[in-house]
Order: structure tokens, then C-alpha cells, then sequence
């Protein structure tokens, strides 16, 4: 399982998707299972390992949906949540939040500050092609000189288009404090590489 390889190279947190156009996507049964069992794999590890569920524009019904179903330690919002949206979902629910913010232009970063008393971390993700299908999750990179100079009021995450080969570089251009990967792990939509994880997982640590 893809979970347990990220575990047994000490990722610090996993991602479930929840949204149907993603080939990614796992109904809440399937990632209740999921997630049952990486979190016994943690345990058996005695490594913490924090959950979190990516959704997309949720509504409440489905929030409260994960919320008790799946008890996520973190929900990602990787829409087009305006931050009166997360202001919502942060009073409805007793998670914390990560508001992921699409990058193109040094305005973009700028955005992130109406969110960050919201939320417990943000999530910087190249602005997906016009025509993808996806938010996220397509492989694509941003300039990450535009986080020169963002301090943010909490760790952030940097995402899109990184992979083993690239991470390092990243990490140190953007100054990055946590970094956030899918499709740069994978040999195929959806299909997870043990050893990509853990050469990513390796380049990461290595810095
Ligand atoms: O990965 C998906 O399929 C996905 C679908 C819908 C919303 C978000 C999604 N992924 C979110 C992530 O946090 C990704 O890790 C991030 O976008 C980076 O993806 P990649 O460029 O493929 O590494």
C-alpha cells in the first residue's frame, strides 16, 4: 500500500481525495478503510502521521459526511473557497483547515493573507491548465521565485509539479517549509510508486 510506504519513510501527512473527476478519488468507504489502515500502520510504527481529505468546493452535507465518518486530523479546500466560505466551514466544523491557493502571479501569494487567520496551514499549487479537468493533482509547476519574501503566519506547503529529481531544488528556491506531491509519485494516473515515495520522501529529508 502506497500509505505504508509514505509512513515507513516518515511523510508527516497523507492525502485522500474526495472528488469524482479525480482518478484519485475514494468514496468515504473506501477511504475510511484507507485510512483505518494506515493509521494502524502508524501506530504499529509508533510514527504520527496526520490524515487530512481534499475536497473541492464541499458543501456542508458532505463536510459533516467526512467529518464523522472519516475524522480527518486535517481537511484541504482545494476550490474556489472565498475565505467567508472558509470562515463558514471553520465555525461548522472542529477541523483544522488547509486552504490550497492557486499560483500563476505574485497577486495569487498576496491572496493567501485573507485566509491565514482561518486556517491552520496554506497550500501553493500551480494554477492548473484551462482546460484540466482537475484543480490539482495535474503535475504542474509554478515560478517559485513568486513565494520570495512570503513568511506566512504559520508553515505552508509549496505543491505542483514536484517530484524525487526536483524536490530539493524547490524546497531551497521557494524556501519552502513543507512540500505537497501526487502525481509526481505516480507511474500512471492514480497508480502511487513505492519508489517514487520514497525517493521523493528521501530527497525531501536529505536537505
Ligand atoms: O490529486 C488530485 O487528483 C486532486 C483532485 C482535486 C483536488 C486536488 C487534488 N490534489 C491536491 C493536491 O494537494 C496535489 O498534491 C497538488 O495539487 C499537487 O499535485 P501534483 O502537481 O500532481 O503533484
Amino acid at each position: 500500500m502506497a500509505a505504508q510506504t509514505a509512513i515507513d519513510n516518515d511523510a508527516d501527512l497523507l492525502g485522500f481525495i474526495y472528488f469524482s473527476k479525480s482518478p484519485r478519488h475514494l468514496p468515504i468507504d473506501s477511504a475510511h478503510a484507507l485510512m483505518q489502515q494506515a493509521r494502524q500502520h502508524a501506530s504499529m510504527r509508533a510514527n504520527k502521521v496526520n490524515l487530512v481529505s481534499v475536497v473541492v468546493n464541499p458543501d456542508n452535507e458532505l463536510l459533516d459526511h467526512i467529518g464523522r465518518e472519516l475524522k480527518p486530523d486535517f481537511i484541504q479546500l482545494h476550490g474556489h473557497e472565498t475565505p467567508e466560505r472558509v470562515a463558514d466551514i471553520r465555525a461548522r466544523l472542529n477541523v483544522p483547515l488547509i486552504k490550497a491557493i492557486s499560483v500563476s502571479s505574485k497577486d495569487d501569494v498576496t491572496a493567501a493573507r485573507a485566509y491565514e487567520p482561518l486556517v491552520a496551514h496554506m497550500l501553493f499549487d500551480a494554477k492548473p491548465p484551462k482546460d484540466a479537468a482537475l484543480p490539482g493533482g495535474v503535475g504542474a509547476k509554478f515560478d517559485w521565485t513568486l513565494m520570495e519574501g512570503y513568511k506566512g503566519s504559520a508553515p505552508w506547503f509549496l505543491a505542483g509539479g514536484l517530484d524525487p529529481w526536483n524536490v530539493a531544488d524547490a524546497i531551497i528556491t521557494a524556501k519552502a517549509p513543507m512540500v505537497d506531491v501526487s502525481s509526481g509519485v505516480e507511474r500512471g494516473p492514480g497508480l502511487k510508486d513505492a519508489s517514487l515515495i520514497s525517493n521523493f520522501l528521501k530527497a525531501v529529508k536529505g536537505i
